[in-house]
Parts: structure tokens; sequence; C-alpha cells
């Protein structure tokens, strides 16, 4: 089983002093840095790109950056955000008509390559195909474009189906999860976990990501 990970989501934290927010929350024990790139296109936000994560890359020694791609075209920032240091591409599958050669093209660029889909996207539409060349798979538990969401229990079956197809791979869930949604998440099979509001709006995030990481810990004895 993939290990446990946690990614607070970078969109709820102070933008203005978004480096010191990134360290702060690897002191706390988060493994990855969730960085959500909106376009206002494919999202009606926007958010930053390649050169605000290359800042945020060159000022915080040994990150990794989670970039979480809600872009329309996702072929074009490959490069970029690969030069900007970002550990792992997820595009998604709903923006691209050829996921199978931007996982390669991610892969050639040396990051891992993500395939998230939105919660009216079923799990069969990542092919076993998509899903074997993926290192990471994302159920959005929200509609992509802002944090601060109503968690979507609907969308936790889909975790469950991926997690029975492809039992070695990461499973993401991001959206409206926190310490009272988050157990479904790894019930169904979900290791890593993204959290915004739940880590950033709280006086104690170190024992938020905590409980969190708890929480994928003991479904995983379980299973
Ligand atoms: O990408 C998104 C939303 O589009 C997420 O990363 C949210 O930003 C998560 O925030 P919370 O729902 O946890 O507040």
């Amino acid at each position: 089983m993939p290990r446990p990970i946690i990614s607070p989501s970078v969109l709820a934290s102070d933008f203005g002093n978004l480096t010191a927010e990134c360290k702060r929350m690897m002191k706390h024990g988060a493994e990855w840095l969730h960085m959500d790139v909106m376009d206002g296109h494919f999202v009606p936000n926007l958010t930053m790109g390649a050169p605000i994560l290359s800042c945020v890359h060159k000022g915080v020694p040994g990150i990794f950056m989670d970039c979480h791609m809600m872009v329309s075209e996702p072929e074009r920032w490959v490069n970029d955000i690969a030069d900007a240091g970002g550990a792992l591409y997820c595009f998604h599958l709903e923006a691209t008509s050829n996921p199978v050669s931007l996982i390669n093209a991610i892969h050639d660029r040396n990051m891992k390559a993500g395939v998230a889909i939105s919660p009216d996207t079923p799990s069969s539409a990542i092919t076993d195909e998509i899903g074997a060349a993926a290192d990471m798979l994302l159920v959005m538990t929200v509609y992509p474009g802002r944090g601060g969401q109503k968690f979507l229990e609907r969308c936790v079956p889909k975790v469950a189906e991926l997690r029975a197809r492809f039992p070695d791979k990461d499973i993401e869930v991001d959206g409206g999860v926190g310490p009272k949604t988050v157990d479904a998440c790894a019930e169904a099979g979900s290791n890593v976990i993204v959290a915004g509001t739940a880590i950033f709006g709280s006086d104690e995030p170190e024992k938020v990501i905590a409980t969190l990481r708890s929480a994928v810990e003991t479904a995983q004895a379980r299973h």
C-alpha cells in the first residue's frame, strides 16, 4: 500500500507569505505542498503559474511541489512547470484528448504524472492504460476552482473503484477534506490527502496534519 502523504493546499494559505507558509507546513510534517494552478479558463479563478512556483521552489529547500494544473491545454505548461521545480504535474483528464502522451511528456521532464477527475467524470474514464502510465490519480471531492467548498460524499466510491484497480498507485483526494471527512476517503483507499481550509484555518495545523495522517494509517492497518 502506498505511504500516507499530507499535501496542504496553498490556496487557503496567506498568499502574501507563500514561501513562509510552505516552510511552516513542512515543519509541521507535511510531505508535499499542493500548488493550485488555475488559468481563468478551465476554471473561473486565476491563481499562479510557473514564475511564482519558481520563487517558492528557490525559497523553500526540499519542497515537493504537487502541482494541480486546473488549466486548459495542460500540454502547454509541462516545460515551464518542470523548469520552475515542479515535482508532480497533475492535469485534468477533462482537459486533454491525449493523456498517455502527456504523461510521457511529463516523465520526460523527470516529474511524476498525476491524472485528476472532476466530480462528474466517472472512474472508468481512467482506462487501464492511463492508470498504468500515471503515478497518481486525483479524485476531486469538490468542483475544481476554489477552496472552502463542501465535501461531495458521492465522489468517494470512485476512490474505492480506483484503489481496487490500481493497488500500488498514489490516490489523492482534494476538496472539503478535513478531520470530519478524511475517514471516508482513507477507508476507500486514498493515501494522499489534500486539505486547505482544514489545515490553514486551524490554530493548530500540526495537529490537523497528524490527524489526517493517522486516519490513513488506521485505514491501511485495517485492510
Ligand atoms: O483545488 C482545489 C479546489 O479547486 C483544492 O485544492 C481546494 O483549494 C482545497 O481547499 P479546501 O476545500 O480543503 O478548503
